[in-house]
Protein backbone atom coordinates (compact mmCIF):
# COMPACT_ATOMS: atom_id res chain seq x y z
CA UNK A 1 0.00 0.00 0.00
CA UNK A 2 1.54 3.60 -1.00
CA UNK A 3 4.24 1.81 -2.58
CA UNK A 4 5.91 3.99 -5.17
CA UNK A 5 4.47 3.57 -8.97
CA UNK A 6 5.90 2.29 -11.41
CA UNK A 7 5.51 -0.26 -14.58
CA UNK A 8 3.13 -3.21 -14.10
CA UNK A 9 4.36 -6.35 -13.29
CA UNK A 10 4.00 -9.84 -14.94
CA UNK A 11 3.63 -12.66 -12.40
CA UNK A 12 6.59 -15.04 -11.89
CA UNK A 13 8.93 -12.00 -13.49
CA UNK A 14 7.74 -8.91 -12.08
CA UNK A 15 8.85 -6.10 -14.48
CA UNK A 16 12.13 -7.88 -15.90
CA UNK A 17 11.01 -8.97 -19.33
CA UNK A 18 10.28 -4.76 -19.50
CA UNK A 19 13.89 -4.78 -19.33
CA UNK A 20 16.63 -5.21 -21.76
CA UNK A 21 19.16 -7.77 -20.65
CA UNK A 22 21.96 -6.27 -22.31
CA UNK A 23 21.67 -2.58 -21.37
CA UNK A 24 18.45 -1.85 -18.94
CA UNK A 25 19.99 1.65 -18.12
CA UNK A 26 17.62 3.00 -21.28
CA UNK A 27 14.97 1.37 -19.63
CA UNK A 28 15.33 2.80 -16.00
CA UNK A 29 15.62 6.16 -17.76
CA UNK A 30 12.61 5.96 -19.49
CA UNK A 31 10.50 4.74 -16.12
CA UNK A 32 12.35 7.48 -14.55
CA UNK A 33 10.84 10.12 -17.29
CA UNK A 34 7.55 8.72 -16.79
CA UNK A 35 7.08 7.98 -13.10
CA UNK A 36 10.00 10.71 -11.45
CA UNK A 37 13.12 10.24 -9.52
CA UNK A 38 11.60 7.32 -7.33
CA UNK A 39 9.39 4.49 -8.73
CA UNK A 40 8.40 0.81 -7.98
CA UNK A 41 10.00 -2.31 -9.54
CA UNK A 42 9.51 -6.20 -9.12
CA UNK A 43 12.50 -7.79 -9.71
CA UNK A 44 10.44 -11.88 -10.15
CA UNK A 45 8.25 -11.50 -6.92
CA UNK A 46 10.54 -9.06 -5.01
CA UNK A 47 9.77 -5.56 -4.75
CA UNK A 48 12.27 -2.75 -5.64
CA UNK A 49 12.44 0.80 -5.50
CA UNK A 50 14.92 2.95 -7.91
CA UNK A 51 16.13 6.10 -6.84
CA UNK A 52 17.32 8.72 -10.02
CA UNK A 53 19.29 12.06 -9.77
CA UNK A 54 21.56 12.73 -7.04
CA UNK A 55 19.07 14.70 -4.76
CA UNK A 56 16.94 11.37 -4.49
CA UNK A 57 20.13 9.14 -4.52
CA UNK A 58 21.45 11.54 -1.44
CA UNK A 59 18.28 11.73 0.61
CA UNK A 60 18.03 7.62 0.86
CA UNK A 61 21.74 6.68 0.99
CA UNK A 62 22.74 9.96 3.38
CA UNK A 63 19.97 11.36 5.06
CA UNK A 64 18.26 8.58 6.05
CA UNK A 65 20.78 5.94 5.69
CA UNK A 66 20.69 3.32 8.34
CA UNK A 67 17.12 2.80 6.93
CA UNK A 68 18.54 1.86 3.81
CA UNK A 69 21.65 0.36 4.33
CA UNK A 70 20.97 -3.94 4.27
CA UNK A 71 21.85 -6.13 1.87
CA UNK A 72 19.57 -9.01 0.70
CA UNK A 73 20.06 -12.23 1.79
CA UNK A 74 18.07 -13.40 -1.24
CA UNK A 75 21.10 -13.04 -4.05
CA UNK A 76 23.18 -16.08 -5.19
CA UNK A 77 26.25 -14.39 -4.22
CA UNK A 78 24.73 -14.02 -0.11
CA UNK A 79 24.07 -17.57 -0.53
CA UNK A 80 28.13 -18.29 -1.71
CA UNK A 81 29.41 -16.10 0.72
CA UNK A 82 27.03 -17.24 3.44
CA UNK A 83 26.46 -13.28 3.66
CA UNK A 84 29.84 -13.10 5.41
CA UNK A 85 32.44 -10.51 4.93
CA UNK A 86 31.45 -7.27 4.02
CA UNK A 87 30.13 -6.77 0.75
CA UNK A 88 27.06 -8.88 1.27
CA UNK A 89 26.99 -8.92 4.78
CA UNK A 90 23.44 -7.26 5.91
CA UNK A 91 23.00 -4.05 8.11
CA UNK A 92 24.34 -5.08 11.78
CA UNK A 93 27.32 -6.19 14.06
CA UNK A 94 29.46 -7.94 11.64
CA UNK A 95 29.07 -5.88 8.93
CA UNK A 96 30.01 -3.23 10.84
CA UNK A 97 32.67 -4.79 12.88
CA UNK A 98 34.20 -5.56 9.57
CA UNK A 99 33.78 -2.47 7.73
CA UNK A 100 36.03 -0.92 10.66
CA UNK A 101 38.92 -3.47 10.53
CA UNK A 102 39.01 -3.07 7.01
CA UNK A 103 38.85 0.82 7.05
CA UNK A 104 41.24 1.17 10.14
CA UNK A 105 43.89 -1.91 8.58
CA UNK A 106 44.06 -0.34 5.37
CA UNK A 107 44.50 2.81 6.90
CA UNK A 108 47.21 1.58 8.86
CA UNK A 109 48.57 0.23 6.51
CA UNK A 110 49.27 3.63 5.08
CA UNK A 111 46.26 4.46 2.97
CA UNK A 112 46.94 8.66 2.78
CA UNK A 113 50.82 7.44 4.13
CA UNK A 114 53.75 6.64 2.48
CA UNK A 115 53.26 3.20 2.65
CA UNK A 116 50.16 2.88 0.72
CA UNK A 117 51.92 4.51 -1.87
CA UNK A 118 55.01 2.45 -2.16
CA UNK A 119 53.42 -0.32 -2.60
CA UNK A 120 51.26 1.34 -5.39
CA UNK A 121 54.47 3.12 -6.96
CA UNK A 122 55.95 -0.77 -6.94
CA UNK A 123 53.33 -1.56 -9.28
CA UNK A 124 53.69 1.25 -11.27
CA UNK A 125 57.31 0.19 -11.40
CA UNK A 126 56.08 -3.36 -13.48
CA UNK A 127 53.36 -1.79 -15.74
CA UNK A 128 56.29 0.71 -16.87
CA UNK A 129 59.04 -2.11 -17.69
CA UNK A 130 55.98 -4.02 -19.81
CA UNK A 131 54.77 -0.81 -21.49
CA UNK A 132 58.34 -0.31 -22.10
CA UNK A 133 58.32 -3.24 -23.62
CA UNK A 134 55.76 -2.77 -25.50
CA UNK A 135 57.21 0.07 -27.22
CA UNK A 136 56.70 -0.14 -31.55
CA UNK A 137 54.18 -2.66 -30.94
CA UNK A 138 50.58 -2.68 -30.25
CA UNK A 139 48.78 -4.27 -26.91
CA UNK A 140 45.17 -4.66 -25.14
CA UNK A 141 46.29 -3.18 -21.61
CA UNK A 142 43.36 -4.78 -20.11
CA UNK A 143 45.26 -7.84 -18.32
CA UNK A 144 47.67 -5.96 -17.68
CA UNK A 145 45.42 -3.32 -15.45
CA UNK A 146 44.03 -6.38 -14.02
CA UNK A 147 46.94 -7.68 -12.80
CA UNK A 148 47.97 -4.33 -11.38
CA UNK A 149 45.02 -3.79 -9.76
CA UNK A 150 45.13 -7.55 -8.18
CA UNK A 151 48.39 -6.98 -7.28
CA UNK A 152 47.87 -3.92 -5.55
CA UNK A 153 45.36 -5.73 -3.34
CA UNK A 154 47.46 -8.79 -3.12
CA UNK A 155 50.36 -6.77 -1.36
CA UNK A 156 47.76 -5.14 1.69
CA UNK A 157 46.16 -8.78 2.17
CA UNK A 158 49.25 -11.27 1.30
CA UNK A 159 52.26 -8.59 1.85
CA UNK A 160 53.33 -9.45 -1.15
CA UNK A 161 52.84 -8.94 -5.07
CA UNK A 162 53.23 -11.76 -7.65
CA UNK A 163 55.04 -12.08 -10.61
CA UNK A 164 52.26 -11.37 -13.67
CA UNK A 165 52.99 -15.47 -14.69
CA UNK A 166 53.03 -16.67 -10.83
CA UNK A 167 50.72 -19.58 -11.49
CA UNK A 168 48.73 -19.48 -7.71
CA UNK A 169 48.54 -16.04 -8.55
CA UNK A 170 46.55 -17.13 -11.99
CA UNK A 171 44.54 -19.64 -10.56
CA UNK A 172 43.15 -17.34 -7.80
CA UNK A 173 42.24 -14.33 -10.44
CA UNK A 174 40.95 -16.62 -12.82
CA UNK A 175 38.82 -18.87 -10.25
CA UNK A 176 37.52 -14.77 -8.87
CA UNK A 177 36.57 -13.74 -12.20
CA UNK A 178 34.91 -16.94 -13.33
CA UNK A 179 32.50 -17.13 -10.31
CA UNK A 180 32.05 -12.94 -10.74
CA UNK A 181 30.67 -13.70 -14.19
CA UNK A 182 28.45 -16.05 -12.77
CA UNK A 183 27.02 -14.05 -10.04
CA UNK A 184 25.93 -11.28 -12.50
CA UNK A 185 25.01 -13.62 -15.25
CA UNK A 186 21.71 -14.91 -15.92
CA UNK A 187 21.67 -17.78 -14.28
CA UNK A 188 22.26 -16.13 -10.81
CA UNK A 189 18.76 -14.00 -11.84
CA UNK A 190 17.21 -17.46 -12.53
CA UNK A 191 18.14 -18.84 -9.49
CA UNK A 192 16.47 -15.81 -7.71
CA UNK A 193 13.41 -15.54 -9.03
CA UNK A 194 12.96 -19.44 -9.35
CA UNK A 195 13.85 -20.75 -6.04
CA UNK A 196 12.67 -24.37 -6.63
CA UNK A 197 15.08 -24.77 -9.60
CA UNK A 198 17.90 -24.45 -6.51
CA UNK A 199 18.24 -28.24 -6.21
CA UNK A 200 18.84 -28.82 -9.80
CA UNK A 201 22.30 -29.59 -11.08
CA UNK A 202 22.06 -26.48 -13.01
CA UNK A 203 25.25 -24.14 -14.21
CA UNK A 204 25.04 -21.77 -10.95
CA UNK A 205 26.25 -24.88 -9.07
CA UNK A 206 29.28 -24.03 -10.66
CA UNK A 207 29.64 -20.55 -8.45
CA UNK A 208 29.54 -22.47 -5.13
CA UNK A 209 32.53 -24.95 -6.88
CA UNK A 210 34.28 -21.93 -7.84
CA UNK A 211 34.40 -19.94 -4.47
CA UNK A 212 34.86 -23.41 -2.67
CA UNK A 213 38.58 -23.45 -4.35
CA UNK A 214 39.04 -20.01 -3.88
CA UNK A 215 38.37 -20.63 -0.31
CA UNK A 216 40.94 -23.06 -0.48
CA UNK A 217 42.98 -20.97 -1.75
CA UNK A 218 42.93 -18.49 0.79
CA UNK A 219 43.06 -20.94 3.28
CA UNK A 220 46.23 -22.27 2.34
CA UNK A 221 48.09 -18.59 2.49
CA UNK A 222 46.31 -17.94 5.81
CA UNK A 223 47.82 -21.06 7.39
CA UNK A 224 51.49 -20.14 6.75
CA UNK A 225 50.57 -16.61 8.31
CA UNK A 226 49.79 -18.49 11.32
CA UNK A 227 52.93 -20.56 11.56
CA UNK A 228 55.52 -17.29 10.45
CA UNK A 229 53.35 -14.43 11.93
CA UNK A 230 54.94 -12.70 15.19
CA UNK A 231 52.44 -11.14 17.23
CA UNK A 232 52.98 -6.99 17.62
CA UNK A 233 54.21 -7.34 13.63
CA UNK A 234 51.70 -8.02 11.33
CA UNK A 235 53.18 -7.67 7.62
CA UNK A 236 49.70 -7.25 6.26
CA UNK A 237 46.01 -7.50 6.23
CA UNK A 238 46.01 -11.03 7.45
CA UNK A 239 48.01 -10.93 9.82
CA UNK A 240 45.83 -7.84 11.26
CA UNK A 241 43.08 -9.88 11.33
CA UNK A 242 44.95 -12.97 12.85
CA UNK A 243 45.79 -10.56 16.06
CA UNK A 244 41.84 -9.43 16.03
CA UNK A 245 41.01 -13.35 16.47
CA UNK A 246 43.13 -13.58 19.61
CA UNK A 247 42.05 -10.36 21.10
CA UNK A 248 38.95 -10.56 20.98
CA UNK A 249 39.57 -14.76 22.11
CA UNK A 250 37.16 -13.94 25.51
CA UNK A 251 34.47 -11.87 23.88
CA UNK A 252 31.62 -12.29 22.11
CA UNK A 253 33.11 -11.78 18.63
CA UNK A 254 31.90 -12.04 14.51
CA UNK A 255 36.02 -12.60 14.00
CA UNK A 256 36.68 -16.05 12.64
CA UNK A 257 38.27 -17.81 9.82
CA UNK A 258 35.38 -18.21 7.39
CA UNK A 259 34.79 -14.12 7.90
CA UNK A 260 37.75 -13.46 6.64
CA UNK A 261 38.30 -15.52 3.85
CA UNK A 262 35.13 -13.85 2.72
CA UNK A 263 36.58 -10.31 3.44
CA UNK A 264 39.72 -11.42 1.67
CA UNK A 265 37.87 -12.59 -1.45
CA UNK A 266 35.42 -9.45 -1.09
CA UNK A 267 38.43 -7.12 -1.11
CA UNK A 268 39.93 -8.72 -4.55
CA UNK A 269 36.31 -9.23 -6.06
CA UNK A 270 35.55 -5.46 -5.12
CA UNK A 271 39.16 -3.40 -6.09
CA UNK A 272 40.32 -5.21 -9.38
CA UNK A 273 37.68 -4.99 -11.87
CA UNK A 274 36.26 -1.61 -10.91
CA UNK A 275 40.12 -0.33 -10.70
CA UNK A 276 41.29 -1.66 -13.80
CA UNK A 277 38.20 -1.06 -16.04
CA UNK A 278 38.45 3.07 -15.12
CA UNK A 279 41.98 2.60 -15.71
CA UNK A 280 41.07 1.41 -19.21
CA UNK A 281 38.37 4.00 -20.19
CA UNK A 282 40.55 6.52 -18.95
CA UNK A 283 43.15 5.60 -21.26
CA UNK A 284 41.04 5.35 -24.12
CA UNK A 285 40.06 8.74 -24.11
CA UNK A 286 43.36 10.03 -23.38
CA UNK A 287 44.89 7.93 -26.17
CA UNK A 288 42.08 9.86 -28.58
CA UNK A 289 41.97 13.38 -27.25
CA UNK A 290 45.61 13.79 -27.83
CA UNK A 291 45.00 17.61 -26.57
CA UNK A 292 44.05 17.04 -23.25
CA UNK A 293 46.32 13.94 -23.19
CA UNK A 294 49.25 16.59 -23.59
CA UNK A 295 48.27 19.70 -21.13
CA UNK A 296 48.15 16.92 -18.42
CA UNK A 297 51.80 16.21 -19.48
CA UNK A 298 52.73 19.84 -19.14
CA UNK A 299 51.44 19.81 -15.89
CA UNK A 300 52.73 16.84 -14.71
CA UNK A 301 56.25 18.30 -15.91
CA UNK A 302 56.18 21.58 -14.20
CA UNK A 303 55.27 19.68 -10.97
CA UNK A 304 57.40 17.25 -10.55
CA UNK A 305 60.19 18.79 -12.23
CA UNK A 306 63.41 16.44 -12.28
CA UNK A 307 61.85 14.14 -8.99
CA UNK A 308 62.22 10.52 -9.12
CA UNK A 309 58.09 10.02 -8.44
CA UNK A 310 55.38 11.77 -7.89
CA UNK A 311 53.67 11.52 -4.08
CA UNK A 312 49.91 11.59 -3.72
CA UNK A 313 50.19 14.83 -1.75
CA UNK A 314 51.20 16.26 -5.73
CA UNK A 315 47.59 16.02 -6.64
CA UNK A 316 46.61 19.49 -4.73
CA UNK A 317 49.42 20.87 -6.96
CA UNK A 318 47.44 19.50 -10.09
CA UNK A 319 44.23 20.44 -10.37
CA UNK A 320 44.12 19.62 -14.25
CA UNK A 321 44.94 16.22 -14.06
CA UNK A 322 42.50 16.02 -11.21
CA UNK A 323 39.40 16.98 -13.30
CA UNK A 324 40.95 14.18 -16.28
CA UNK A 325 40.80 11.31 -13.71
CA UNK A 326 37.64 12.44 -12.41
CA UNK A 327 36.16 12.79 -15.40
CA UNK A 328 37.39 9.48 -16.28
CA UNK A 329 35.58 8.28 -13.91
CA UNK A 330 32.36 10.01 -14.65
CA UNK A 331 32.27 9.05 -17.55
CA UNK A 332 33.31 5.14 -16.87
CA UNK A 333 30.52 5.09 -15.12
CA UNK A 334 31.90 1.66 -13.53
CA UNK A 335 29.11 0.60 -10.97
CA UNK A 336 25.97 2.17 -13.08
CA UNK A 337 23.39 0.66 -10.27
CA UNK A 338 26.11 0.53 -7.49
CA UNK A 339 25.83 -2.31 -5.67
CA UNK A 340 21.58 -3.09 -4.51
CA UNK A 341 20.74 -1.97 -0.98
CA UNK A 342 17.67 -3.53 0.83
CA UNK A 343 15.40 -1.24 3.76
CA UNK A 344 16.32 -2.39 7.42
CA UNK A 345 12.90 -1.37 8.04
CA UNK A 346 9.41 -0.64 7.40
CA UNK A 347 10.33 2.87 6.35
CA UNK A 348 9.12 6.17 3.95
CA UNK A 349 10.54 7.78 1.33
CA UNK A 350 9.45 10.84 -0.05
CA UNK A 351 6.01 10.14 1.19
CA UNK A 352 6.08 6.41 -0.09
CA UNK A 353 5.39 3.72 2.21
CA UNK A 354 9.02 1.44 1.51
CA UNK A 355 8.39 -1.69 3.47
CA UNK A 356 11.55 -3.73 5.30
CA UNK A 357 13.30 -5.86 2.79
CA UNK A 358 12.24 -3.42 -0.23
CA UNK A 359 15.40 -3.86 -2.71
CA UNK A 360 17.02 0.05 -3.02
CA UNK A 361 18.66 0.53 -6.54
CA UNK A 362 20.98 3.18 -6.61
CA UNK A 363 21.04 4.44 -9.92
CA UNK A 364 24.40 6.00 -9.87
CA UNK A 365 24.80 6.73 -13.33
CA UNK A 366 21.81 9.30 -13.43
CA UNK A 367 23.43 11.58 -11.29
CA UNK A 368 26.86 10.82 -13.40
CA UNK A 369 25.74 12.55 -16.42
CA UNK A 370 22.17 14.85 -14.70
CA UNK A 371 21.43 17.33 -16.38
CA UNK A 372 21.54 20.43 -14.81
CA UNK A 373 24.73 18.84 -12.65
CA UNK A 374 26.88 18.93 -15.11
CA UNK A 375 28.57 22.04 -17.50
CA UNK A 376 29.02 19.09 -20.34
CA UNK A 377 26.87 15.99 -19.11
CA UNK A 378 27.25 14.33 -22.41
CA UNK A 379 31.11 15.12 -23.45
CA UNK A 380 34.25 14.29 -21.80
CA UNK A 381 35.53 17.37 -20.52
CA UNK A 382 37.67 18.29 -17.43
CA UNK A 383 35.88 21.60 -17.62
CA UNK A 384 33.12 19.59 -15.36
CA UNK A 385 35.61 19.41 -12.55
CA UNK A 386 37.13 23.43 -12.67
CA UNK A 387 35.87 26.23 -12.41
CA UNK A 388 36.54 29.26 -13.63
CA UNK A 389 39.82 30.16 -12.13
CA UNK A 390 41.01 26.96 -13.35
CA UNK A 391 40.18 25.18 -9.64
CA UNK A 392 39.34 21.47 -9.12
CA UNK A 393 35.82 21.60 -7.73
CA UNK A 394 33.96 18.00 -7.23
CA UNK A 395 30.16 18.77 -7.80
CA UNK A 396 27.92 16.99 -5.54
CA UNK A 397 26.65 14.30 -8.46
CA UNK A 398 30.08 12.64 -8.55
CA UNK A 399 29.35 9.35 -7.15
CA UNK A 400 31.21 6.83 -8.80
CA UNK A 401 31.54 5.35 -5.13
CA UNK A 402 28.15 5.88 -4.37
CA UNK A 403 27.01 7.42 -0.71
CA UNK A 404 26.21 6.80 2.61
CA UNK A 405 27.51 4.42 5.09
CA UNK A 406 27.83 1.34 2.61
CA UNK A 407 30.06 3.98 0.41
CA UNK A 408 32.95 2.07 -1.21
CA UNK A 409 35.25 1.14 1.39
CA UNK A 410 37.95 1.50 -1.00
CA UNK A 411 37.86 4.79 -2.35
CA UNK A 412 40.66 5.98 -0.84
CA UNK A 413 42.79 3.15 -2.27
CA UNK A 414 41.46 3.38 -5.53
CA UNK A 415 41.49 7.25 -5.74
CA UNK A 416 45.40 6.72 -4.78
CA UNK A 417 46.11 3.83 -7.92
CA UNK A 418 43.89 6.12 -10.41
CA UNK A 419 46.31 8.66 -9.47
CA UNK A 420 49.95 7.34 -9.22
CA UNK A 421 49.49 4.95 -11.95
CA UNK A 422 48.01 7.50 -14.50
CA UNK A 423 50.54 10.38 -13.50
CA UNK A 424 53.25 7.92 -13.59
CA UNK A 425 52.67 5.97 -16.93
CA UNK A 426 51.47 9.32 -18.86
CA UNK A 427 55.15 11.30 -17.50
CA UNK A 428 56.96 8.14 -18.44
CA UNK A 429 54.96 7.62 -22.26
CA UNK A 430 52.69 9.18 -24.84
CA UNK A 431 49.86 7.04 -25.53
CA UNK A 432 48.66 6.70 -29.09
CA UNK A 433 45.46 5.29 -30.59
CA UNK A 434 47.08 2.97 -33.57
CA UNK A 435 46.79 4.15 -37.01
CA UNK A 436 45.27 1.50 -38.15
CA UNK A 437 42.13 0.96 -35.38
CA UNK A 438 39.43 2.80 -37.13
CA UNK A 439 37.70 4.84 -34.69
CA UNK A 440 37.60 4.25 -31.21
CA UNK A 441 34.40 2.93 -29.47
CA UNK A 442 33.23 4.93 -26.26
CA UNK A 443 30.09 2.72 -26.02
CA UNK A 444 30.38 1.51 -22.40
CA UNK A 445 29.12 -2.56 -22.14
CA UNK A 446 27.12 -2.97 -19.67
CA UNK A 447 27.69 -5.17 -16.53
CA UNK A 448 28.43 -5.20 -12.82
CA UNK A 449 30.88 -2.94 -13.44
CA UNK A 450 30.68 -1.72 -16.68
CA UNK A 451 33.87 -1.40 -19.53
CA UNK A 452 34.53 -0.20 -23.07
CA UNK A 453 35.46 -2.84 -25.48
CA UNK A 454 38.54 -4.01 -26.30
CA UNK A 455 41.29 -1.95 -27.50
CA UNK A 456 44.91 -2.17 -28.67
CA UNK A 457 47.01 0.44 -27.33
CA UNK A 458 50.45 1.83 -28.55
CA UNK A 459 52.52 3.86 -26.93
CA UNK A 460 55.29 6.34 -27.54
CA UNK A 461 58.32 6.90 -24.70
CA UNK A 462 58.31 10.14 -23.41
CA UNK A 463 61.96 11.30 -24.94
CA UNK A 464 63.71 9.50 -21.92
CA UNK A 465 65.32 11.91 -19.27
CA UNK A 466 62.99 14.80 -20.58
CA UNK A 467 60.90 14.99 -17.47
CA UNK A 468 62.96 13.13 -14.83
CA UNK A 469 66.23 11.99 -14.30
CA UNK A 470 65.41 8.60 -12.75
CA UNK A 471 63.38 6.79 -14.96
CA UNK A 472 62.11 3.07 -13.81
C1 LIG B 1 37.43 2.99 -9.24
C2 LIG B 1 37.32 2.04 -8.37
C3 LIG B 1 36.10 1.68 -7.58
C4 LIG B 1 34.78 2.03 -7.76
C5 LIG B 1 34.18 2.91 -8.85
C6 LIG B 1 34.02 1.39 -6.70
C7 LIG B 1 32.65 1.52 -6.54
C8 LIG B 1 31.93 0.91 -5.52
C9 LIG B 1 30.51 0.99 -5.39
C10 LIG B 1 29.56 1.77 -6.30
C11 LIG B 1 30.17 0.27 -4.29
C12 LIG B 1 28.75 0.03 -3.76
C13 LIG B 1 28.43 0.95 -2.62
C14 LIG B 1 26.99 0.76 -2.17
O1 LIG B 1 26.61 -0.35 -1.80
O2 LIG B 1 26.23 1.74 -2.21
C15 LIG B 1 31.37 -0.28 -3.73
C16 LIG B 1 31.43 -1.07 -2.59
C17 LIG B 1 32.58 -1.63 -2.10
N1 LIG B 1 33.86 -1.46 -2.59
FE1 LIG B 1 34.38 -0.32 -4.20
N2 LIG B 1 34.88 0.67 -5.91
C18 LIG B 1 36.16 0.83 -6.40
C19 LIG B 1 37.32 0.28 -5.88
C20 LIG B 1 37.39 -0.49 -4.75
C21 LIG B 1 38.62 -1.02 -4.18
C22 LIG B 1 40.03 -0.76 -4.72
C23 LIG B 1 38.26 -1.79 -3.11
C24 LIG B 1 39.15 -2.60 -2.21
C25 LIG B 1 39.85 -2.22 -1.26
C26 LIG B 1 36.81 -1.72 -2.98
C27 LIG B 1 36.08 -2.34 -1.99
C28 LIG B 1 34.71 -2.22 -1.82
C29 LIG B 1 33.96 -2.90 -0.78
C30 LIG B 1 34.53 -3.87 0.27
C31 LIG B 1 32.62 -2.52 -0.94
C32 LIG B 1 31.42 -2.94 -0.07
C33 LIG B 1 31.18 -1.89 1.03
C34 LIG B 1 30.03 -2.26 1.97
O3 LIG B 1 29.16 -3.02 1.58
O4 LIG B 1 30.03 -1.76 3.11
N3 LIG B 1 36.33 -0.92 -3.99
N4 LIG B 1 32.45 0.12 -4.49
Amino acid sequence: KNFPPGPTPVPFFGNLLQLDRTNPLKDFDKFAQRYGSIYGLFIGSQPAVVLTGQKMIREALITQAVEFAGRSDNMMVSHVTNSKGVIMADYGESWREHRRFALTTLRDFGLGKKSMEKRILEEVKYICSHLKESVGKSIDPEHLYHQAASNVIASIIFGSRFNYQDEYFQILISSIEKLTKIIIGQWAMIYEIAPVLRIFPLPFCKAFQYYGEIKNHILKVVDEHKKSRVTGEPRDLIDCYLEEIEKRADQRTTFDDSQMVTLLFDLFAAGTETTSNTLRTLTLYLMSHTHIQEQCQREIDEVLGDREHVTFEDRNAMPYVQAVIHEGQRVGDIAPLSLFHTATTNTQLQGYNIPKGTIIIPYLSSALREKGQWKFPDEFNPQNFLNDKGEFVKPNAFMPFSAGSRVCLGENLARMELFLIMVTVLRRFRLVWPEDAGEPDFKLIFGGTQSVKPYRLTVQLRTPGETCKSVY
